[in-house]
């Protein structure tokens, strides 16, 4: 293994592996594999890019740099000579944490200064100019991202807000030094670390600054970004020799499907009405699920009444009814019982046969790979930007799609089942 990324979601996860898998032409990407939490076993020995997923984002701050430290030593003793810290592109976190505290952990673990934050994925409209963060044409703050029910982003200014979760000074460069290229990038990364900056803010508005940053970065042996800091990196190791290149495969899976949807994202939303006009749908009462008549047995009978059609079940709602829902039973009592629901469902309908799975929703994918017991997964094509198939790698068939909430075309979870079912018959 030659690269290493500790992912502090699942959906996460997938994507920046996702990005590895890629790479970027001619070149490709690197032979990537996912893991749910920090492996009790070695890599394979062919796996180039390991990828674990924590679930380390809004816990508190002293545990997810313990489960940060944790997966990077198991990354170390894979033989990976370059670490990448991956957070969400719209830099969820609290004043407390968790991206400067873990940042700031792996950084003095592995002695280095100087080491650039970048969470830009213009692809997903994600860009930082002069270390302010756009989603979009709006900063970050009047995105919407100010009302997340977790980590309202009420601060664009990267610098700052990085500044209050880390002890040492988080530097910056903007993107006229970026513009002028790798050699002034590196330099400026080395000056940041000459200040003792050890955390330093690094625009990109476009790809092609991901592919300068990657290019000074080529040497680092800390990263730290959203998906799109990964895009050049196996371009550096393939032009090194490191790695072989190519692009990623995966074997087909085949067999029953299911589309289980927890994100109540205004995304999701408009993708679960799409798949409602040519597939069937059932939405999950949430006040039976919270009183005891709605449980996992309902969701599997479902499923099975409509197998080869493409079912999906989901109890997303929009914003008010989830606030009503949270008002009659409390957040966390919610969000556990759906969460509890979806992973049973999974577990019962695998164990039944069914081996292609679309989960929207970063906590409900969580529960979901976690109730399967699935370790690790090989990264196959991309579906959309930032998910990519995913198939089991202990050899059972079974095909997983991940969807974060915000991601995916409108048509996307009858792609995504498609792709699964197609995902053998891609190139190599
Ligand atoms: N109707 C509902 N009312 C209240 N909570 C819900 C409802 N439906 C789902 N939930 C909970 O809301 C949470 C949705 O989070 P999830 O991470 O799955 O989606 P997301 O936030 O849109 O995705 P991402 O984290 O990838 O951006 C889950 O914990 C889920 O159980
Ligand atoms: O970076 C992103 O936006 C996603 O990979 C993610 O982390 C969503 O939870």
């Amino acid at each position: 293994m030659i690269i290493g990324v500790i992912a502090d979601d699942f959906t996460g996860a997938s994507d920046i592996a996702n990005t590895i898998a890629k790479g970027v032409e001619p070149e490709g990407g690197l032979r990537t594999v996912q893991y749910l939490n920090v492996p009790p076993h070695p890599a394979a020995p062919d796996v180039e890019a390991g990828v674990i997923a924590l679930k380390s984002r809004s816990i508190p701050a002293g545990e997810a740099v313990a489960q940060s430290l944790a997966a990077l030593d198991w990354l170390l003793a894979q033989g990976c000579r370059q670490i990448v810290f991956k957070y969400c592109s719209t830099f969820d976190s609290t004043p407390e944490g968790n991206i400067g505290p873990v940042a700031e952990a792996l950084a003095r673990r592995l002695g280095v200064l100087g080491v650039v934050a970048c969470p830009a994925f213009p692809d997903a409209g994600r860009s930082v100019y002069m270390g302010h963060l756009f989603v979009g044409d709006r900063l970050l703050n009047d995105s919407g991202m100010e009302h997340h029910p977790l980590n309202p982003m009420t601060d664009p200014d990267l610098r700052r807000w990085l500044t209050r979760q880390s002890t040492d000074p988080v530097g910056l460069v903007g993107w006229p030094v970026i513009r002028q290229g790798a050699g002034a990038t590196r330099d400026a990364l080395a000056e940041a670390a000459g200040r003792g900056e050890r955390l330093v803010i690094a625009d990109a508005i476009s790809n092609d600054d991901l592919l300068v940053l990657a290019q000074a970065c080529a040497e680092a042996r800390l990263i730290t970004g959203g998906s799109g800091i990964a895009r050049g990196l196996p371009r550096n190791l393939i032009r090194a020799g490191l790695a072989r290149g190519g692009r990623p495969a995966v074997d087909g899976v085949d067999g029953a499907e299911a589309v289980l949807v927890g994100s109540c994202s205004r995304a999701t939303r408009a993708q679960i009405e799409r798949h409602r006009a040519g597939h069937p749908v059932l939405a999950v009462d949430v006040d039976a699920v919270m009183e005891g008549r709605l449980g996992p047995a309902d969701i599997v009978a479902f499923v099975d009444a409509h197998r080869g059609a493409g079912p999906l079940v989901y109890s997303s709602s929009d914003p008010d009814r989830v606030a009503a829902l949270q008002e009659t039973y409390g957040r966390e009592p919610v969000a556990h019982a759906l969460d509890a629901l979806f992973g049973e469902a999974a577990r019962v309908l695998v164990a039944a046969g069914t081996r292609r799975i679309v989960v929207g929703g970063g906590e409900t994918s969580g529960a979901v790979v976690t109730a399967l017991g699935v370790t690790s997964f090989r990264i196959g094509p991309e579906i959309d930007p930032g998910v990519p198939v995913l198939v089991a790698e202990d050899g059972s068939g079974l095909g997983v799609a991940l969807k974060s909430g915000n991601f995916g075309g409108e048509d996307f979870f009858a792609r995504a089942l498609d792709a699964l079912a197609g995902a053998g018959r891609v190139a190599a």
